[in-house]
C-alpha cells in the first residue's frame, strides 16, 4: 500500500489562486521523495492538506491508506513532521519542548539520545527561542523523529542549517529510510533533494509538471544523454558512432563524448570504448542542475516564461511514468 496517494487533489484560495490543481500523487511504503518547486508552487499547500491542517477544495487524499480528513488523528500518530519555519516562542528549554514531543506521541524515546542525535545535547539546557535559525531547525527535527514515525514530512528541512547541519540530517534521513521510513521531502534547492532522494516530483503554478529520479527528469529535460570517457589512449570514434542510439561522437585528444538519444546506449558506449581502450574516468551528465529546474518550473509563479515548455514537459513524463 502506498504511503501517500492524492487524487485529484485541489485547493483554491480565493477566486484566482489555485495552489494545488488536480494532483495525483503516489508515494510508495519506503520511499524517500523529493517534493520540487519554486516559491509559491504548492508544495506547503499540498502537506497541509496531507495533515489535515487545511481543506481541499476538490480531490482526495490518503496516507496509510486512511483519509487525510476523516482519519487525520490516526495518521498523525503515525507521521513525524518538520513544518516549514518551525518557531520556538516559549519560555522552554531545548531539553523541555523534546520531553514534551516525546511525551505528547506518547514514545519511548529517550530525550537524550534524541537530542544527541541532532547535535543540540550540549545546549539543551538554553532557553529554545534564543537558539540560533539552525540550531531550532535541528530540535524541530529531532522532534519530528520522535516516537519513530513510518513517514517523515520534511517542509524545506535544511533552512538555516550550516553545510555540516545538512549533512548530517541527510545521514540521519537516510539512515531512517534504510530502516523503512517513508520520506516526504519538500524543498526549492534541487541539489538538496538529488543528495537524499529516490525520486522527485517537481510542483509549478500548483501542477506536477514531473516526476521521476533526478537522473530521469534530466533526460527527459534534455532529450538526450551525454556521456564524456576519459580514457589512458586514443578512444575509438567511428566504432562507437554504429551504437544504436548514438546520435554524435566527438574525440579530443584522449576525451570521447557521445550524445546519445537513447540514455541506454550510454552502457554500450562504455562497452564499446573499453573493449579497445583503457577508460579512466566516466562523466555521465551535462545538464546543471539550475538548468534542469528551470526548464521544468520557467522560475515558477514569478518567472519570466517557459510555462509552454513545462507544460510539454508534462506530457512526455506522464509516458514514462
Ligand atoms: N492561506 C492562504 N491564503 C491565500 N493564498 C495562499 C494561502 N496559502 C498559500 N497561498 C497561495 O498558494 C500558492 C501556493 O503556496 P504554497 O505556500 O503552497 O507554495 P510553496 O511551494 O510551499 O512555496 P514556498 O517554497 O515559498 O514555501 C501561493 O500563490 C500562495 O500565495
Amino acid at each position: 500500500m502506498p504511503s501517500i496517494q492524492t487524487n485529484g487533489l485541489t485547493k483554491t484560495f480565493g477566486e484566482s489562486v489555485v495552489a494545488v490543481d488536480s494532483l495525483d500523487l503516489t508515494i510508495e511504503d519506503g520511499e524517500i521523495f523529493g517534493f520540487l518547486g519554486p516559491n509559491g508552487a504548492g508544495k506547503s499547500t499540498t502537506i497541509n492538506m496531507l495533515l489535515d491542517f487545511i481543506r481541499p477544495t476538490d480531490g482526495s487524499a490518503q496516507v496509510f491508506g486512511m483519509d487525510a480528513q476523516d482519519e487525520c488523528a490516526a495518521i498523525r500518530e503515525r507521521i513525524g513532521v518538520l513544518p516549514e519555519g518551525y518557531g520556538f516562542d516559549d519560555y522552554l528549554t531545548g531539553r523541555e519542548y523534546m520531553e514534551w514531543a516525546v511525551e505528547t506521541k506518547g514514545a519511548d524515546d529517550d530525550p537524550e539520545q534524541l537530542l544527541d542525535l541532532v547535535g543540540i545535547r550540549e545546549d539543551a539546557g538554553r532557553v529554545a527561542s534564543g537558539y540560533s535559525k539552525g540550531m531550532q531547525q535541528r530540535l524541530a527535527f529531532g522532534m519530528a523523529l520522535a516516537d519513530d514515525p513510518d513517514l517523515l514530512i520534511l517542509d524545506e528541512p535544511s533552512t538555516g542549517l550550516d553545510p555540516n547541519g545538512i549533512q548530517h540530517m541527510r545521514s540521519v534521513i537516510r539512515d531512517r529510510a534504510a530502516d523503512g521510513t517513508t520520506v516526504f521531502f519538500s524543498s526549492h534547492i534541487l541539489s538538496e533533494v538529488e543528495a537524499v532522494c529516490d525520486r522527485v516530483g517537481v510542483m509549478n503554478e500548483g501542477e506536477l509538471v514531473a516526476i521521476d529520479s533526478i537522473e530521469g527528469l534530466r533526460e527527459s529535460a534534455t532529450g538526450q544523454a551525454t556521456i564524456e570517457l576519459e580514457c589512458a589512449s586514443a578512444p575509438p570514434a567511428e566504432d562507437v558512432a554504429y551504437i544504436d542510439g548514438v546520435t554524435s561522437v566527438d574525440v579530443a585528444d584522449t576525451t570521447l563524448t557521445a550524445e546519445c538519444s537513447d540514455p541506454s546506449a550510454k552502457v554500450d558506449v562504455v562497452k564499446r570504448v573499453d573493449s579497445q581502450v583503457e577508460v579512466v574516468d566516466i562523466l555521465a551528465d551535462n545538464t546543471s542542475l539550475e538548468e534542469l529546474f528551470n526548464q521544468f518550473t520557467g522560475g515558477g509563479r514569478d518567472g519570466d516564461g517557459a510555462v509552454g515548455e513545462g507544460a510539454e514537459l508534462e506530457a512526455s513524463q506522464e509516458a514514462s511514468v
